[in-house]
């Protein structure tokens, strides 16, 4: 059996949970939101998929507000401002970032803003503390501007007149608006050495999106900066594509649980949190795993629950030609075969009580050379996630026996690998890959080393260095 064919079969084993769980099309083109979708608090909602467009349900920002510290004015009257001739404006009050609305702002005053509060009517630019005199700013008692300040000339300031007091600003700039605090009222006098247009450090309403705009597509995959900007927009829940639940069957009576003490004949099981951690990179959801030794009647149960709490269960062992396969003799409507691989050679795929059940060899990393090639892109498909993509590579030197390593006839290999980034060899610019670890099946440690699967086709009998292949990321 080809491993083409097992890949075909085990997809049309599970193409009704891919259907039901991938983003299919509705009638106007838009992602179907009828099936396999789930809502999930924003914040947990990272790295899943969105499953529909999200749209901002109000402008961004949601009111004109201040980007700086410092003073909301109307840029006419400060048009004319300089560090020589700064503009004296009467300070309003302040208003902060917190709930409420400010009154306008009278012409020819000032009204100390934080950053975030809103613009008032009337103001029409911010100037940045920094650009003033400051002399109001930190509420300390009001404070005169400097000696060079000069009531009457249109706010501008000359040398050698006399200190301003409030109420010569009072007078001056008329009635008092209300201002957004208990200081509100022209309490004291700001000095701005700087001339500002209108729009000047004023984030409008709308700048960032507008009501209604698209803010996130679906079929996004959600990373952090996705969830703040729904959370910006008020956005508490997201639809998000249905995670596929898998159930994962470690068999064998020598493993024991990583962590716990091996005696003699044991050793710890790799795949249970080798198929874990895969289908979960790969999209999906644990929804069960457990591990069971060589006993029929305690397999055939613990395989039983597995079914009855996934959409797919997984297995791994028990399947070769010992005289203690638990997996092959419980399951009799799952169909056992050799493919042409090496690792992986032994699959079978089926069903129990109606659960699509697929069972991967038990030598680890035949189990996870199995997850790669079968299972992985469907599961992937299934939540909506694209596919791993195959580069192409050139093979190095390093890690080869000289003469090359000889490669089975007759069956496909998926060797261990380690990219070289940034060495190219081969003519065509493309990354080298040395083979690293060795080709057995049980080098489960030196598997670490590598971050590719170097594809060798069935027919090629020995890989050289300078050798083109295709190589699948891990
Ligand atoms: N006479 C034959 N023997 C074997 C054949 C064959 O065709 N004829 N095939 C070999 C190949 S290839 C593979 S792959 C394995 C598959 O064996 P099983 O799927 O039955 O797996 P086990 O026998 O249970 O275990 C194999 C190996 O892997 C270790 N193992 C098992 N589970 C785990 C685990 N969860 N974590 C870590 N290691 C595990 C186990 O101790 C064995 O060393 O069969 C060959 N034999
Ligand atoms: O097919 Mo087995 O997976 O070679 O070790």
């Amino acid at each position: 059996m080809s491993v083409e064919q097992h890949r075909a079969d085990v997809g049309q084993l599970l193409a009704e949970l891919i259907e039901g769980g991938s983003p299919g099309r509705g009638a106007d083109g838009r992602p179907a939101t009828a099936t396999g979708v789930e809502v999930v608090p924003v914040g947990e909602a990272l790295g899943r998929v969105l499953a529909d467009d999200v749209v901002a349900p109000e402008p961004l920002p949601r009111f004109r507000n201040s980007q700086m510290d410092g003073f909301a004015v109307r840029a006419a009257d400060v048009a004319g401002a300089s560090a020589d001739a700064p503009v004296v404006l009467p300070v309003a009050g302040e208003i902060a970032a917190r709930p409420g609305r400010p009154e306008p702002l009278a012409p020819g005053s000032a009204v100390r803003i934080m950053t975030g509060a809103p613009v008032p009517h009337g103001a029409d630019a911010v100037v940045p503390v920094e650009d003033t005199d400051m002399g109001t700013f930190n509420r300390e008692a009001p404070r005169p501007p400097s000696s060079d300040a000069v009531p009457g000339d249109h706010g501008r300031a000359a040398p050698g007149d006399r200190e301003l007091s409030p109420s010569d600003l009072r007078g001056r700039a008329g009635p008092a608006p209300t201002g957004a605090d208990p200081h509100a009222g022209f309490d004291a006098a700001v000095q701005v050495r700087v001339p500002r247009t209108s729009g000047d450090f004023v984030r409008e309403s709308g700048s960032d999106v507008g009501a209604g705009d698209l803010v996130l597509p679906a079929g996004t995959v959600l990373a952090p900066h996705h969830v703040a900007a729904a959370a910006a927009c008020g956005i508490g829940e997201l639809p998000v594509r249905r995670r596929i639940r898998v159930a994962i069957v470690s068999t064998g009576s020598e493993l024991v649980a990583p962590g716990e003490p091996a005696g003699p004949g044991q050793i710890w099981d790799a795949n249970a949190v080798a198929l874990a951690a895969a289908v979960r990179a790969a999209g999906g959801v644990v929804a069960h795993t457990e591990r069971v030794g060589d006993d029929e009647a305690a397999a055939r149960e613990t395989l039983r629950r597995a079914a009855s709490s996934a959409d797919v269960v997984i297995t791994s062992g028990g399947v070769s030609q010992g005289a203690h396969e638990v997996v092959k003799e419980v399951l009799a409507d799952v169909v056992f075969r050799p493919v042409a691989m090496q690792p992986g050679g032994p699959q079978g795929f089926g069903r129990l009580d109606g659960t699509p059940v697929l069972t991967f060899p038990g030598n680890p990393v035949s189990t996870q050379v199995s997850f790669v090639v079968f299972l992985r892109d469907l599961l992937r498909r299934a939540g909506g996630l694209p596919p791993v993509g195959e580069r192409r590579a050139v093979v190095g030197p390093d890690g080869l026996p000289d003469g090359g390593l000889a490669s089975p006839s007759g069956k496909r290999q998926f060797l261990r690998g380690r990219v070289r980034e940034g060495r190219s060899a081969g003519g065509a610019g493309l990354p080298a890959v040395d083979a690293v670890g060795g080709p057995g099946s049980h080098l489960v440690a030196s598997m670490a080393a590598a971050d590719v699967l170097i594809d060798v086709p069935a027919e090629v009998t020995g890989l050289n260095a300078g050798d083109e292949v295709t190589i699948l990321p891990l």
